[in-house]
C-alpha cells in the first residue's frame, strides 16, 4: 500500500527529534484546565474544541492569515470549551510559540495537536503550558501509546487518543481505555472527511470515555448529527479559520453559548 501523509509526517518528526532541545519550564507553575471536565459541561449543546490552524496537508495554507493569540481569544469569547493548537511546523505551519501565546491569552484547556511519539515531546508540552496532548493510534503500537499516555498523566497532562477506524479502536481498547477518545473523520490517504466514521465507531466507544469527533464539521446539521451519535464534543478547524466572522460561525454551528454575552471582549 502507498505511503500515507501520516507516514511522511512521522519520518519528518523522527528526524526533528534527532536535534531536539527542551524549552525552559514556565516561570510560574500554571493552573491545570481539565479538557475532560470542560467537555462534560459544555457551553453549547455539543462541546467545542476550536482549533488554531494555519495550514494543512489537505488544504495548503489557508487564505486568511491568522494570529494564534487573536484567534484563540475570539474563540474564548464565543464560549469555546477548549482550544486546540496545531504546533507542527512542517506540515501545518504552527509552532510551540503559538501555544505559548495562546496559553498567555485564554483560561481554557489547551490541547497540543502534534505528532507525539517520544516522551520528550510530553515534557515539552507541559513546559509550554498545554493541558492535554494528542496521541494518534495510527502512529504507535498500542503498548507504546499506553506508555506515552501514562507519561502524560504523570506529568499532569490529559491525553486525547485518536483513532481513524474500527481496527485501531479495537487494538486500542484491547490494551487500555483512554479517558478521552477522538474519532478523526479524515481519511489520511484521500483526505476526504466523512462524519459517518464517528457514527460507525461511536457504539463501540466505552460509555465512560469522552467522545470527540474530529475534522470535517462545517454546518449546523453536522453538529446535530454528531450530537445524535452520542459525541460529547467536536474539534473544528477549517470551518472556523476560514470564516470571516469566527464568533458568528461558532454561533451558527453550535447556537448561542451559555456565557456568550458575558464573554464578549
Ligand atoms: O487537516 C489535515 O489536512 C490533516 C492531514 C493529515 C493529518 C492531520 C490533519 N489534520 C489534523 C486534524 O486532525 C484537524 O486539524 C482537526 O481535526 C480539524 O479538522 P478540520 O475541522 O477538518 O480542519
Amino acid at each position: 500500500m502507498s505511503e500515507s501523509i501520516l507516514d511522511q509526517i512521522l519520518i519528518t518528526k523522527k528526524e526533528e527529534l534527532t536535534h531536539f532541545s527542551l524549552p525552559d519550564p514556565m516561570p510560574q507553575p500554571k493552573l491545570h484546565y481539565s479538557l475532560k471536565d470542560a467537555l462534560l459541561r459544555p457551553n453549547h449543546r455539543l462541546g467545542l474544541i476550536a482549533e488554531v490552524k494555519h495550514a494543512s496537508p489537505s488544504k495548503g495554507i489557508f487564505r486568511t492569515k491568522i494570529s494564534a493569540k487573536k484567534t484563540a481569544t475570539l474563540y474564548a469569547s464565543a464560549c469555546a470549551d477548549a482550544i486546540s493548537v496545531l504546533t507542527d511546523q512542517n506540515y501545518f505551519h504552527g509552532s510551540i510559540n503559538d501555544l505559548i501565546e495562546v496559553r498567555q491569552s485564554v483560561q481554557l484547556p489547551i490541547l497540543r495537536k502534534d505528532f507525539i511519539i517520544d516522551e520528550r515531546q510530553i515534557e515539552e508540552s507541559a513546559r509550554i503550558g498545554a493541558d492535554a496532548v494528542l496521541l494518534i493510534a495510527a502512529a504507535l503500537e498500542p503498548s507504546a501509546l499506553h506508555e506515552l499516555y501514562l507519561a502524560a498523566k504523570e506529568r499532569g497532562l490529559e491525553a486525547l487518543v485518536e483513532v481513524h477506524d474500527a481496527q485501531e479502536l479495537t487494538s486500542l481498547l484491547n490494551c487500555f481505555t483512554p479517558e478521552i477518545i477522538g474519532v478523526n473523520n479524515r481519511d489520511l490517504r484521500t483526505f476526504q472527511t466523512n462524519l459517518h466514521v464517528t457514527a460507525t465507531l461511536a457504539p463501540n466507544i466505552p460509555r465512560n470515555a469522552v467522545l470527540i469527533s474530529e475534522s470535517g464539521v462545517h454546518r449546523a446539521q453536522d453538529v446535530q448529527f454528531l450530537l445524535e451519535q452520542g459525541a460529547h464534543a467536536a474539534l473544528v478547524g477549517e470551518a472556523l479559520i476560514c470564516a470571516a466572522d469566527k464568533r458568528q460561525k461558532i454561533c451558527d454551528l453550535f447556537g448561542k453559548g451559555v456565557n456568550a454575552n458575558a464573554a464578549r471582549p
